[in-house]
This record gives C-alpha cells, sequence and structure tokens, in this order.
C-alpha cells in the first residue's frame, strides 16, 4: 500500500469534540441544548445499531438525545402524525427519519413532512434546493463528511477534476453540488455511464456511493487520486461470518491511490459527526444565534 490512509475515525472524534465545546458554549451562554430526535420505524438490526451509535453519540456531544421506536407496523398517518409532534416541540432541534422505511410508507412525504429549519439529514427538498443554488442549507451529513475527508490531504480542491460514482438524492447528487463549491470540475458517472473505468481514471477526487460491494477496482484509479469510499456493504467473510466492504476494492486501490478511505473508519463515523454539527447549527438558527464556526 502507498497511499495515505485517510483515518475516518479519528478526524471524526476530532469534530465531535469541537461539537461538544460549542454546546457547552450554548448551554453556558443562552441555556441552550440541542435536541435530535431519531425515529426507526421497524426492527432492522442493522439500523437500530446505527440509532444506537448516534443516541450515544449525541449525548456524549452534551446534546439531548429523543429515540422514537415504532412499530414495523406503523401506518403513514401514524408516523407523519409523529413528524408533526416533533416539528412543534421547542426541545427538538433536528430530527432524523432513519430510512429505509417500511414498504407502506411513502418517505418522500415524511422527507417533506419535516420542517426544513430541522431536517438535520438535509434531505427536505428546500434544502436540496438551496444547496444547488449556493443558499445557506442544511446539508446532507454523508456528502459534508466526504468533502472535510478530501480536504484534510488537500485543503485547496479548486481545478481538481472530481468524479462521483452514483447519483442518489441522499450521497452522489449533494457530494456533487458540494464538489462544485469548491470549484471542482464534477462529473456524475452512474449506472448508464459508458467507459465507467475510463471516466473514474479522470479523477483527482474519485467518490464511490453506488453500494456494490468493492466494485470500483484498481486500474481505475488514477495514479496520486483522492478516494473516497462511501459504500459501506456487508458481505459473507467465509466460515459463516460477515465483514464490511467499501464500494472500492481496497487493496488494489491502495496501491495507486495517492491517499483512500478504510471501510469500516472513514466515511461512516464522519456521517455522525456532521449530524451532530447539523444538529448544533439548526439549535443556534432556531435561537437567532449565528451559526457556531466547527
Ligand atoms: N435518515 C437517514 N439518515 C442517515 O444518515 C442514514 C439513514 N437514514 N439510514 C442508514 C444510513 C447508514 N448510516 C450510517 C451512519 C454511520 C455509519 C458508521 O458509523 N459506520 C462505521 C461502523 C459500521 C459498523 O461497524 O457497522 C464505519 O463505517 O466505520 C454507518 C452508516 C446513516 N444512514
Amino acid at each position: 500500500m502507498s497511499a495515505t490512509l485517510i483515518d475516518g475515525k479519528a478526524i471524526a472524534a476530532d469534530l465531535r469534540a469541537k461539537v461538544a465545546a460549542a454546546a457547552s458554549r450554548l448551554a453556558r451562554d443562552h441555556g441552550l441544548v440541542p435536541g435530535l430526535a431519531v425515529v426507526l420505524v421497524g426492527e432492522d438490526p442493522a439500523s437500530a445499531v446505527y440509532v444506537r451509535n448516534k443516541g450515544k453519540a449525541t449525548v456524549e456531544a452534551g446534546l439531548a438525545s429523543f429515540e422514537h421506536k415504532l412499530a414495523a407496523t406503523t401506518s403513514q398517518a401514524e408516523l407523519l402524525a409523529l413528524v408533526s409532534r416533533l416539528n412543534a416541540d421547542p426541545a427538538v432541534h433536528g430530527i432524523l427519519v432513519q430510512l429505509p422505511l417500511p414498504p407502506q410508507i411513502d418517505a418522500q412525504a415524511v422527507i417533506e413532512a419535516i420542517d426544513p429549519a430541522k431536517d438535520v439529514d438535509g434531505f427536505h427538498p428546500v434544502n436540496a434546493g438551496r444547496l444547488s443554488a449556493g443558499l445557506p442549507a442544511l446539508v446532507p451529513c454523508t456528502p459534508v463528511g466526504c468533502v472535510i475527508l478530501a480536504k484534510t490531504v488537500r485543503p485547496q480542491l479548486a481545478g481538481c477534476e472530481a468524479v462521483v460514482v452514483g447519483r442518489s438524492n441522499i450521497v452522489g447528487k449533494p457530494v456533487a453540488q458540494l464538489l462544485l463549491a469548491e470549484n471542482c470540475t464534477v462529473t456524475i458517472a452512474h449506472s448508464k455511464t459508458r467507459d465507467l473505468p475510463g471516466v473514474c481514471w479522470r479523477a483527482d477526487i474519485l467518490v464511490a456511493a453506488v453500494g456494490r460491494p468493492e466494485m470500483i477496482r484498481g486500474d481505475w484509479i488514477k495514479p496520486g487520486a483522492i478516494v473516497i469510499d462511501v459504500g459501506i456493504n456487508r458481505v459473507e467473510a467465509g466460515e459463516g461470518k460477515t465483514k464490511l466492504v467499501g464500494d472500492v476494492a481496497f487493496a488494489e486501490a491502495a496501491a495507486v491511490a495517492g491517499a483512500i478511505t478504510p471501510v469500516p473508519g472513514g466515511v461512516g463515523p464522519m456521517t455522525i459527526a456532521c449530524l451532530l454539527a447539523n444538529t448544533l447549527k439548526a439549535a443556534s438558527m432556531q435561537a437567532g444565534l449565528p451559526a457556531p464556526a466547527v
């Protein structure tokens, strides 16, 4: 391996410490404790782990955590009623409804029911539109985390060729917007892209967000590129065990890249740290205070 390993775990710990320091100033100077409500519908064990980790990180940063666990059979009307109570609750500054939702629920309707000022996922069309218009917004956590990680190895991204593989509303599109705001030349590639290896090879910064284990190979990567792997795929590891792998074939890629994020320990921990930062920002803005620099 010749690439620099980008230590997402350590960088996330640093960001969480900054959020904690800013939260303690908010409490001291304004009596304000930012509150995050996380809503989980159903029993998916992986989702339950994420929700538990988010709650733990929230409390450790000095924020208030409100967990709402609803049955898998919850109706759309029941979930919308909860969202509307959380919208009206002054102790709740951020609302995250864990995705995916069960099939009887229209996820888009739920996202649009969240007050955009409390939308710490940044998934509401108002926040997506504000981001693409270059206006202040609550920005999706994983994309922000990706850009922070890339900037740890290259603080000035202006002029870089950035290739984003994946065009989802939760990662691909917003990360492309953030890289554009950093003055990168941005290409969004996807399942219909012709010559995907050739397109990836152009990248100074390659963001992989496709959700396919180890799809991006070492010989698709330009020597020296920064590789940000958003994929978190659980795969068989033999003897009945499983392991997590990214969307990038790590060992091959690390032999040619200039810097690379591991899975686990890369983008994942940054998602949670950025969620806390968004909750702090949402609480400050709702109180009419400037967004703390973290
Ligand atoms: N409304 C909504 N917002 C989300 O942000 C959201 C969601 N729904 N649904 C599920 C995905 C997934 N997600 C992760 C967050 C942190 C890690 C994370 O910290 N991963 C660690 C450990 C992973 C492990 O060991 O299982 C790592 O990559 O090192 C992973 C995944 C947020 N999501």
